[in-house]
């Protein structure tokens, strides 16, 4: 047989790919879009996606043996690949950090991998080989040191059945600190597999009375052999009104009769779904979707612009029903996890278990065992996810019949990946895979970004307006404070205007519900010496460090660096120290004087790390449960409440004021969004905004809501200043731990990118917080006309990158680059 050469990518950032030979026993099997386990380097090894296979021999080197084929099929389809390539050229970045970005973290092993056992081991058939990995597993261990351990005895295929069967599982570096929220259920043993072996047990209890009348009384709660048994139950339900105790049923566990087992709850929800019927649009929605059909049949993509409450999710659920029936299958795009609970409620009551949820807050197994699922449509339509919901990873799904592509809140900043490489922003991804894959693109959202709004004026997309609520009330009314003018007459109540206060009050006391927004979470943005001035600051960033008061610690949000407050300053040993300005966790602290009995939440990063947190604090808002939210730009997404009559806006100042060329932009976008959380089912509702600048025009167009005003007096500036959607942003930034070597490489680059005269090179600058992680960084700005190609922008920095870093002593700088930074 002649030789074999597979291309495979590595989930590394140096080149797109890398060529290995295929040994002859693989040969028959080998299929691109398969994972083989590689040797690179003198001891690494990794799991590689196949892109490509050839007789090619490659010329100058001699190509190593791939090792292992991990896969019987395609985990990657061809399709699929089309997007990577793109990403790669359009963002500058390589195949592998696509790779590393698009899997799950399960199906992404190497060599220093954690994995460890996962306990759910007794019940599974495992082969020998399988065997073996157990019995070394007894301790976290590393795929290298198995490896090592067993020798020729290791098998790569045998440890990724392990972990698709949840016997092993791999950690991961981001979500391992949140522990996802389980509850202990209980099933029969799977000895007690009839009811004659379970009549046997019975029996066999017969000195045990609390034991036997436990399972009794489990066999009833689930009618184990009937008829609609139950398999499990949990635990807190079977003790529900009884008084048997965990001694109990550890002593059934023992004996092998009653299994405990441990599993997320979200799991279950999904069992209890019940379907409805889809529901009639009204005659506004009608005419959309009928703008939107019409759209799609001449372009590939869509922008609705619909005020807040329109009821642009029926829109999309209409959408999605129809292509579900022509056997397409559909992506839904959401900005934040936060959303996902309230529009996974909403799609799984119309399509049930058609829907898959994808996002980071996921466990391994379950990502991959939605991964599979939507694999899995391809062969067997009635298994495998048709929809796939999610956060901006879901992108990188294996769709093989995508027909449509929807993004919610398509304007959100949360699109955009800033770290690691790729920096892609999803919205922009998903009009490229719709296109790839000949699916169509609605984009929808309250206030679209200038960007997409500017495609739809001029053509590129389709526009669709829809300026009525659903339930025909009127977008809340907005009122401007002047923070000054209540300062001076003493009429603060802590952060709360007078007339947000009374508004506040009036609401609660009518069973009203009320939103506050402060974009700072924490207790106080820093503390202060207010003897010397002194501000605790970062050791590793050059930003001073948030109070959190109920850790009594200052962190750094930019690190993760933590320190125990002082109780005298450092400099003038004054114990003079208070803490400045608010952050969520004082606002809420603040209120609870101010409105006794009232029942206060607050939803922002610390309150949400816990995997089911965004759910609870959701529901506890819509069963009326809370009267007062407080949050960060987490609450101003596209949440659907019925009852909230009053927003407040806590300060509206540092929005406006922030230095970025799309601060008005996103001070418009995100005070709208908060404030269409209020008034969208009964009456209309209240919005304050308090700010020290009412006479500021942002603050009137505000105001007014108008947002045609306020997207043209942004594009008459952009143009003027060559910024998006007119010319490309591309930031550079330099880093390194030494700030000479910062200075040396972004000056010397800044001056080999200027020769090229077609380009705008702003800087480089030191940005406003110019050292995190002990790194310092340096930015280097381009304006680069549209009319390059990404694939001659990419080029040409890569380029000049490599020049200036082959020169004395500059090759330990690292350049990242940004291309549309958010
Ligand atoms: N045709 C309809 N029939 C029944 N209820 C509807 C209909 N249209 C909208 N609604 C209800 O009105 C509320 C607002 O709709 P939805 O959440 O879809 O608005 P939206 O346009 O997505 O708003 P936002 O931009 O603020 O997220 C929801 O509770 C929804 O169930
Ligand atoms: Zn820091």
């Amino acid at each position: 047989m002649p030789k074999m050469f597979a291309q495979v990518i590595l989930p590394l950032s140096l080149h797109d790919a890398y060529t290995y030979e295929v040994p002859l026993n693989m040969q028959p099997a080998i299929q691109p879009g398969q994972r083989v386990v590689v040797q690179f380097g003198p001891k690494k090894f990794y799991a590689a996606l196949v892109v490509s296979v050839s007789d090619e021999k490659p010329e100058g080197f001699q190509a190593k043996e791939i090792v292992q084929l991990l896969d019987e099929s395609p985990v990657v389809l061809p399709q699929n690949l089309g997007l990577w390539r793109w990403m790669a050229s359009y963002y500058c970045c390589s195949l592998g950090d696509i790779f590393r970005a698009a899997l799950p973290p399960g199906l992404k092993l190497e060599s220093k991998s954690k994995i460890f056992l996962t306990g759910n081991d007794d019940e599974q058939q495992v082969s020998e080989k399988e065997q073996l990995i157990i019995n070394q597993l007894q301790d976290i261990s590393t795929v290298e040191i198995l490896q090592k351990k067993l020798g020729s005895r290791f098998s790569y295929p045998a440890l990724q059945k392990l972990l698709n069967n949840n016997v092993v599982q791999v950690e991961e570096k981001i979500s391992s600190k949140y522990k996802p929220k389980t509850e202990i259920f209980v099933k029969l043993h799977p000895e007690v597999g009839t009811e004659k072996q379970l009549h046997e047990k019975i029996t066999s209890l017969e000195r045990a009375k609390k034991q036997k009348a436990l399972l009794l009384h489990f066999s009833e709660k689930t009618n184990a052999f009937g008829e609609k048994s139950q398999k499990e139950i949990s635990k807190k339900e079977l003790f529900k009104g009884t008084d048997f105790n965990s001694a109990h049923l550890n002593e059934l566990h023992k004996k092998k009769i009653l299994k405990k087992f441990e599993q997320p709850v979200s799991r279950i929800l999904e069992s209890e779904q019940k379907q409805v019927d889809i529901n009639l649009l009204n005659k506004f929605q009608e005419i959309a979707l009928a703008e939107v059909k019409s759209i799609f049949s001449k372009k590939d993509v869509a922008l609705i612009h619909g005020i807040t409450a329109s009821g642009k999710t029926e829109i999309y659920i209409h959408l999605i029903d129809e292509a579900l029936k022509s056997g397409e299958q559909v992506l839904y795009l959401v900005p934040e996890i936060a959303l996902t609970t309230q529009i996974v409620q909403r799609l799984k009551n119309v399509f049930g278990p058609k829907v898959g949820i994808y996002h980071s807050r996921l466990n391994n197994q379950e990502r991959v065992e939605i991964w599979e699922k939507v694999l899995q449509f391809r062969q067997n339509r009635d298994k495998g996810y048709q929809v796939i919901l999610g956060a901006r990873s879901s992108l990188f799904m294996p769709f093989s019949n995508l027909g449509l592509v929807i993004v919610d809140e398509e304007h959100e900043n949360s699109f955009k990946q800033f770290d690691p490489a790729p920096r892609y922003n999803a919205r922009d991804m998903a009009v490229v895979l719709g296109i790839q894959n000949k699916a169509k693109v609605l984009l929808g959202s309250a206030t679209p970004s200038f960007e997409s709004y500017f495609n739809a004026k001029t053509g590129k997309y389709g526009l669709v307006n829809l300026d009525k609520r659903h339930s025909n009330i009127e977008l809340p009314e907005v009122m401007i404070i002047d923070l000054k003018r209540v300062w001076k007459r003493k009429q603060m109540h802590s952060v709360l205007s007078h007339e947000l206060f009374e508004l506040m009050n009036t609401a609660i006391s009518k069973g009203e519900q009320v939103i506050l927004f402060q974009n700072r979470r924490g207790y106080s943005p820093y503390v202060q010496c207010f003897n010397c001035g002194w501000i605790p600051k970062c050791q590793n960033c050059d930003v001073s460090l948030t109070y959190h008061k109920y850790k009594k610690r200052l962190n750094c949000h930019y690190c993760g660096f933590s320190q125990p407050v002082s109780n005298e300053c450092p400099e003038c040993g004054s114990p003079d120290i208070k803490t400045r300005g608010f952050g969520t966790e004082k606002i809420e602290d603040e209120l609870k004087p101010l409105f006794p009995g009232a029942r206060i939440d607050r939803m922002d990063l610390d309150t949400t790390r816990s995997k089911n947190a965004f759910s609870r604090i959701v529901h506890n808002l819509e069963s009326r449960k809370t009267d007062i939210l407080i949050g960060t730009q987490m609450v101003t997404k596209g949440l659907d409440f019925e009852h909230v009559s009053v927003v407040g806006i806590l300060n509206a100042d540092n929005l406006i004021n922030f230095p970025d060329f799309r601060a008005h932009e996103r001070a418009y976008q995100l005070i709208s969004q908060v404030s269409g959380r209020a008034g969208r089912k009964h009456n209309r509702g209240k919005v304050i905004v308090q700010t020290s600048q009412p006479e500021h025009p942002l603050i009137e167009i505000i105001r007014k809501q108008d947002y045609q005003e306020a997207f043209q007096s942004q594009m008459e500036e952009r143009k003027l200043f060559k910024y998006p959607p007119f010319y490309r942003l591309i930031k550079l930034v330099v880093k390194h731990k030494n700030p000479e070597n910062v200075n040396r490489f972004a000056n010397q680059l800044a001056t080999n990118l200027r020769h090229n005269s077609s380009l705008i090179v702003l800087g480089p600058e030191f940005p406003l917080v110019s050292r995190i992680q002990l790194w310092y960084q340096k930015e280097i700005w381009l304006k680069v006309s549209r009319k390059f190609s990404p694939g001659e922008v990419k080029n040409f920095i890569i380029n000049n990158i490599d020049t200036v870093k082959h020169l004395k002593d500059n090759s330990s700088c690292v350049v990242n680059i940004d291309v549309d930074p958010g």
